[in-house]
């Protein structure tokens, strides 16, 4: 596996030392591949994501992206939110070339620059099935469009590495498997690493390579569950026996790992803020 990002006994404390968010993660994320994160709350899911996005930094331990550790936030990776928190007076296309509008001010970039940023955009309008909107405002778009707006603007300085925390909690189940086979296909043409951090164990399954199952008090990978489906999705797999196994054996596994008993419990643990270590 050609490693782009490798993560090195993590380890990241919260307040005095008390909350242990990470305990020595440790785990290698390969080029182009696509990972899913799941666990009961307060595993150290987005804790993570964000200590690979470089908006935490680590207590101790490395995170290193193409054998550089990372040292702060970068162009190389771009991360996605549940909330869209998109620019309510921008119309689509101005909010997906808000950013870069902002580093050309910045960095003194040349008009030729310009000129790309805006071919580019049009071409994410295109793959994100946004034309018929691009002169839009958010309030006046679905909760799927606002947030493909908000993968479209992610995905414009060409990260390598995209980082998605829970980006389709908010929407509702067909819109959901819509997106599903989106950032499936995004993520061939685009060839970026994707680590996506979910609730939903069908999801984790559908979209990833490789389920890493993570487990709270201290936050740590308690396992690594690698996806046996073909490459191609499509929905009709999430009925098959293995996916329903596979579903099975994962939910087992947080189950476990958070101390409860019951599917109610679990669906408490999984969605409500945790009790601190
Ligand atoms: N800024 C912070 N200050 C103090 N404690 C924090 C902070 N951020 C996270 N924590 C704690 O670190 C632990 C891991 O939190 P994190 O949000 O990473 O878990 P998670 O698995 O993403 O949870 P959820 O699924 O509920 O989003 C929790 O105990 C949380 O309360």
């Amino acid at each position: 596996m050609d490693i782009k990002i490798r993560i090195e006994k993590a380890c990241k404390t919260f307040g005095d030392g008390s909350i242990t968010a990470l305990q020595e993660v440790c785990l290698d994320i390969g080029s182009n591949e696509f990972v899913t994160f799941v666990g009961a709350s307060g595993c150290g899911k987005s804790t993570l994501l964000r200590c690979i996005a470089g908006l935490e930094t680590l207590s101790s331990g490395s995170i290193k992206v193409d054998g550089t550790p990372i040292s702060g936030p970068g162009v190389d990776r771009a991360m996605v939110f549940q909330h869209y928190s998109l620019y309510p007076w921008l119309t689509v296309m101005d909010n997906i070339k808000f950013t870069r509008q902002l580093q050309i001010n910045l960095e003194d970039i040349t008009s030729a620059d310009v000129e790309a940023a805006s071919g580019r955009a049009d071409a994410l309008i295109d793959l994100m099935g946004l034309n018929h909107v691009k002169n839009a405002y958010p309030n006046q778009l679905s909760g799927g469009m606002q947030q493909r707006v908000a993968i479209a603007r992610a995905l414009l300085p060409r990260p390598q590495i995209l980082l998605m925390d829970e980006p389709f909690g908010a929407l509702d189940a067909q819109t959901r498997e819509v997106m599903h086979d989106m950032i499936l296909h995004v993520s061939k043409l685009e060839k970026t690493t994707i680590v996506f951090v979910t609730h939903d164990v069908e999801e984790a399954i559908y979209l990833g390579q490789r389920v890493v199952v993570m487990a709270p008090r201290p936050g740590r990978i308690d396992s690594i569950c690698p996806v046996n489906l073909p490459a191609q999705r499509n929905q009709d797999m999430k009925l098959s026996a293995e996916f329903m196994q596979q579903k099975k054996a994962i939910l087992t596994r947080i189950r476990e790992t958070a101390g409860v008993h019951t599917d109610l419990e679990l669906l408490a643990r999984m969605t409500k803020p945790a009790d601190n270590n």
